[in-house]
């Protein structure tokens, strides 16, 4: 049985949750960096559905779309919960960290400098609905069992931590969600690798 192979940047980016998720369940799997840019753009963006990583494969079973990855996975190793509307609660709850993410790629790569300080002023209206969605839950998205939109919400409050440290000092809920999360010993052994030291956010290493 071969192992699961990501093909994307050497970089968190779009694929570190799928890899806290793969590390967390304790299944192996190999990277293949994209780059150089020429090998990029000449080889491996031809190949990709949409021109675009992350790819996942998985024996003769290929994807690309970040989200849809995760929810391949969350459908393989039983992290989508128990029912239809448990399963549309995932969803919902990660769609709404693809917002904020793509709101937050355009600020990291199209706008840094000049959009950094509105970005983060107008943070907590983002943040809010989150909190007021894991407020009354038992630990995580679906209360006591991970699922993969966990693992995304996850990535996406620790890049705004990097981003504006104190981000979640007014949302309790995110707050001790995250750190919850954090102490987890898979996601602890994620983020203790030397691979994942070595790697930074964001390709053009704006932060
Ligand atoms: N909806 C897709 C989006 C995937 C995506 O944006 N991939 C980026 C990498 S992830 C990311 S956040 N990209 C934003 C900026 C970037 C550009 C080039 C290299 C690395 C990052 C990519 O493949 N860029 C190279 C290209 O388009 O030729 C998904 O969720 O997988």
């Amino acid at each position: 049985m071969s192992k699961l192979q990501i093909v994307y940047f050497f970089l968190r980016g779009r694929a570190e949750a799928i890899r806290t998720l793969l590390v967390e369940q304790g299944v192996e799997y190999e990277e293949t960096d994209v780059m150089p840019m020429e090998k990029w753009l000449n080889y491996w963006k031809p190949k990709m559905a949409f021109g675009q990583c992350p790819l996942l494969i998985d024996g003769d079973f290929e994807l690309v779309q970040s989200n849809a990855i995760l929810r391949y996975l969350g459908r393989k190793y039983d992290l989508y919960g128990s029912s239809i509307q448990e399963a549309a609660r995932a969803d919902m709850i990660n769609d709404g960290v693809e917002d904020l993410r793509g709101a937050y790629t355009v600020l990291i790569y199209q706008n840094y400098e000049d959009g950094k300080d509105d970005y983060v002023k107008a943070l907590p209206d983002k943040l809010r609905p989150f909190e007021n969605l894991m407020k009354d839950t038992k630990g995580y998205i679906l209360g006591e069992k991970m699922t993969f939109a966990d693992y995304n919400l996850f990535d996406l409050l620790d890049i705004h931590l990097t981003l504006a440290p104190t981000c979640l000092d007014t949302f309790p809920a995110l707050k001790s969600y995250h750190s919850r999360v954090l102490q987890r010993p898979g996601v602890q052994k994620r983020r203790n690798s030397q691979n994942f030291k070595d790697m930074k956010i964001n390709f053009n290493g704006k932060e």
